[in-house]
């Protein structure tokens, strides 16, 4: 069976983009919510993305980005696919599909079974699904909160109409389990592989890819 491909998402210094290479990452993800601790301008993440070797896919995550933030962020940053984590319906997700020519992959919130139809409204018009905890109400941010779902949900579950990651709350301690629940093929972490929030640590990246390989064995 084909290795998992893991999602570093956050990456703030060149050396979070050299721990995800070696650690054997697929995707960094760049984020430009200027409420998180893991924002970076379109200079630093320009930087980033030139620094990732061939292979390591580079994800822009916005939250209800407008027309014209989202042309700066791709005019000024080589990418390979656009994250989008807000409330954006899915016109709009297939509205910026189109003008931008990049693959979508839309963050689709899970708090519990009512939740689960939303990703078969938004599968028709995205490249990818992200599944990701529901944030709490009142959040500051919708993602990057460490907090995870009850992956029971989704076993059984594991084909939709689109390749999807599974986020929320993972860290090399669950990876393992959260995989074998769900069958995820791709898997996505923020806050669990750093030592402050906006700070990567090398070695959990490491051991995080480690561990989400084992969650197929
Ligand atoms: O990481 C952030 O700061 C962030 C901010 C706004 C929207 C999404 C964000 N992160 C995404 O959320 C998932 C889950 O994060 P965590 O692993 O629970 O900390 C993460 O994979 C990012 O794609």
């Amino acid at each position: 069976m084909p290795g998992i491909r893991v999602k570093i998402c956050g990456l703030t210094r060149p050396e979070d983009v050299d721990a995800s290479a070696t650690g054997g990452a697929a995707y960094i993800g760049l984020n430009f919510f200027p409420k998180s601790p893991r924002c970076v301008s379109i200079e630093t993440a320009r930087a980033l993305a030139l620094r990732a070797p061939a292979g390591l896919a580079k994800v822009a995550l916005v939250v209800d980005a407008d027309d014209a933030t989202l042309d700066r962020i791709v005019a000024g940053v080589p990418l390979d696919m656009l994250q989008l984590h807000g409330r954006e319906t899915p016109e709009r997700v297939a509205e910026i599909r189109a003008r931008h020519g990049l693959p979508v992959m839309k963050a689709i919130g899970i708090a519990d079974a009512a939740d689960l139809p939303r990703i078969d409204l938004y599968a028709p018009v995205v490249d990818q699904l992200l599944i990701d905890a529901k944030p709490p109400e009142g959040a500051i941010l919708p993602g990057g909160n460490g907090l995870r779902f009850d992956w029971r949900l989704l076993q059984g579950r594991k084909y939709w109409q689109k390749p999807w990651m599974l986020a929320g709350g993972l860290t090399p301690g669950n990876v393992a389990e959260a995989v074998r629940l769900t069958g995820a093929r791709q898997v996505d972490v923020a806050s669990g592989v750093e030592s402050a929030p906006g700070v990567k640590d090398a070695a959990l990246i490491r051991d995080f890819v480690v561990a989400a390989q084992a969650g197929t064995d």
